[in-house]
């Protein structure tokens, strides 16, 4: 399709784009990063024709540019420039009208219905045909961008070049726009150049990337290698950090500000209140947490941690929202909670401090072992989990790696077997060593304040105090409700 070999160029003397090569592939998307300054537009007039190259070339279907007259490329090729303020008074439905000028033929050939067609469906796939009859004039920044791309696209072009085209657009449209970019490059064999500001987006959109550093080429590759955390910190000067999508296979950067670090906090025993309805753990500040709790799951951000009491017979069809409730009904926003579910007697809860080395955790536990399971057979079961639940909450004075949050997790877990083999706690189907209950959840959270702690196995200074400090607590937890069966 579209070749640039080894061009350079720029303005006056000086080159700005240096030696810059790259073959697209037809239907690709390619979006052209770097930071202000770095060439990307420039690059983009030489590759339209706007700017001739000083040296090196672009064809487009093997022929140089330069063999196309402007009419036979505006067939080819779509242009949609970064948004300027000013704006001629023509209509909406006019504007879009203007893309169609390089298929008709001469000045005054009659608008035939392919035209209408190409104009329509441009207009409604962009969202602006309610508008047709407005000046553009009136439309808001955003708008006006999504009149230029109806434009760009009723002219049904091969292939499209975008400076920016998110520019202006709220959340919403800038999904739909690239949403119908993507849907276009299958549907009408569109191929797309475009420039990108926001690393994430040409991530999610983009088949190939081509980052630009002071005109050069750092890298043309698929975004996983383009945007790593390294090279964007090096390019674009900023601390960054990386991680994948939640959906897609695709990075996202983060950028990891100066500002807002918490003040030093410490978590101690003082930190809980116990109620015969929960135990709640309010942090001085948010924690950074791993847990598998009914709310605030996964990896995040919290600042309390309730555990709370339900019946044995506790039947919900959608326990999430009723945790979310409850959470919000005794003055915790759920968004900022950790809630966990447990039938046994959550005064019974064991909490200790351990402190080592500098290093210091509290641990609470409380344990019901009458739905023990030996997970070893558990594929023999037929049975429903009920409630009957250890909940283990490991709180982390320290600054954890992210290896370290998932080791501790696994410290914690292995922890809660041995307590239970200690205990001689036996899955009461199979009458073999119970390796937990059926509903069982874990908590590890930190202050990520203090000490940096990259890791956290069961012979790290972390994992020992883990280890020791879940083995204890569970043990205790455990003969506390086994005390309380009893009488
Ligand atoms: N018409 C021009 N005449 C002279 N120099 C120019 C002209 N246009 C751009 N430049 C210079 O060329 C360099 C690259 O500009 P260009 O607009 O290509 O960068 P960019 O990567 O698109 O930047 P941004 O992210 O800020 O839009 C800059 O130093 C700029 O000042």
């Amino acid at each position: 399709m579209l070749k640039a070999s080894q061009i350079s160029g720029g303005y006056g003397e000086k080159d700005v784009v240096k030696n810059v090569s790259f073959e697209l592939q037809k239907q690709e998307i390619l979006g052209i990063l770097g930071p202000n300054g770095s060439g990307k537009t420039t690059l983009m007039k030489m590759i339209s024709g706007l700017l001739p190259c000083r040296s090196g070339d672009v064809s487009y279907k093997d022929q140089p540019l330069s063999a196309y007259s402007p009419k036979q490329l505006a067939r080819e090729i779509a242009v949609l420039p970064q948004l300027h303020s000013h704006a001629f008074d023509y209509t909406v439905r006019e504007t879009v009208s203007m893309g169609r000028y390089p298929h008709q033929k001469g000045m005054f050939a009659p608008w035939k219905s392919d035209d209408e067609k190409a104009v329509t469906e441009a207009m409604q796939q962009t969202g602006v045909a309610e508008f047709e009859s407005q000046s553009i004039q009136d439309l808001s920044g955003g708008e006006r961008q999504r009149v230029f791309l109806a434009q760009a696209l009723a002219q049904e072009p091969k292939l499209l070049l975008l400076d920016e085209p998110t520019n202006h657009l709220d959340l919403s449209y800038q999904k739909q726009l690239l949403d119908l970019l993507k849907e276009w490059t299958d549907t009408h064999e569109l191929t797309v150049i475009s420039i990108f500001h926001d690393l994430n987006i040409a991530s999610l959109y983009c088949d190939r990337l081509l980052l630009l550093h002071e005109g050069e080429t750092v890298q043309l590759a698929e975004p996983g290698h383009v945007m790593n955390k390294e090279t964007v910190e090096r390019v674009y000067r900023a601390r960054v950090h990386t991680q994948s999508h939640p959906e897609l296979p695709k990075p996202q950067v983060t950028l990891l500000p100066n500002h807002g670090h918490q003040a030093p906090c410490e978590i101690t025993k003082d930190h809980f209140t116990i109620t015969p309805d929960h135990v709640h753990m309010q942090a001085p500040q948010s924690l950074k947490t791993l847990s598998s709790a009914v709310i605030g799951a996964g990896l995040g951000w919290y600042h309390h941690f309730v555990n709370r009491h339900v019946p044995m017979d506790y039947e919900c069809d959608d326990s999430y929202q009723d945790m979310v409730q409850y959470a919000n009904r005794n003055g915790f926003k759920a968004a900022d909670t950790v809630g966990m579910m447990t039938a046994v007697k959550v005064e019974d809860v064991v909490i200790r401090e351990y402190e080592e080395n500098g290093l210091s955790v509290v641990i609470a536990i409380t344990a019901g072992v009458g739905n023990a399971v030996d997970v070893s057979l558990s594929h023999e079961r037929d049975r429903q989990a009920t409630i009957g639940t250890i909940n283990s909450w490991v709180f982390i004075n320290g600054k954890l790696s992210d290896e370290a949050f998932i080791q501790a997790m696994m410290t914690a877990t292995e922890a809660k077997v041995k307590a239970l083999q200690n205990a001689d706690v036996k899955d009461p189907l199979t009458g073999t060593l119970a390796t937990g209950t059926s509903t069982d959840s874990a908590l590890v959270a930190a202050t990520q304040h203090g000490p940096f702690i990259q890791y956290a196995g069961s012979i790290t200074p972390l994992g020992k105090l883990i280890g020791k400090g879940v083995v204890e607590c569970t043990t205790e937890a455990i003969d506390i409700y086994r005390e309380r069966k009893r009488t």
